[in-house]
């Protein structure tokens, strides 16, 4: 309980640990480290599709990540961002609890 607490403290809860494919992803956004908030994978996945210019200049809401990593590691083509549930699943198996 008290180490809990500790950690609550810290900060350190509700870190996850992405797998080295999903972390070489991150860090071509910018990421340091190698445990994260979810919050904060999201984030540089956004500026990973930024950045790598993947979104629809004409329908923004889609990402073609077709020949990409990040299509790769979805097993997708494309998606739509109004529809996360790829996404998660795909987070699903590659992130690790970072608590222990
Ligand atoms: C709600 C959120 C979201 C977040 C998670 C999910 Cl699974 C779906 C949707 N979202 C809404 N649009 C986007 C988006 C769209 C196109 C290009 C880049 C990001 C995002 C994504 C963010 C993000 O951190 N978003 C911050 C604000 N975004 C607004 C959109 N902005 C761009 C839209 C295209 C034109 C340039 C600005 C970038 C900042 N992170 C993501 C990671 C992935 Cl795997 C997929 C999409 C996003």
């Amino acid at each position: 309980a008290a180490e809990s607490a500790c950690r609550i403290a810290l900060g350190q809860v509700n870190q996850v640990r992405p797998k080295p494919p999903l972390l070489k992803i991150l860090q071509a956004a910018g990421a340091q480290g190698e445990t994260f908030t979810l919050k904060e994978v999201m984030h540089y996945l956004g500026q990973y599709i930024m950045v790598r210019q993947l979104y629809d200049k004409r329908q923004q809401h889609m990402v073609h990540c077709g020949g990409d990593q990040l299509g790769e590691l979805l097993g997708l083509e494309s998606f739509s961002v109004k529809d996360p549930s790829p996404v998660y699943d795909m987070l699903k198996r590659n992130l690790t609890s970072a608590a222990v």
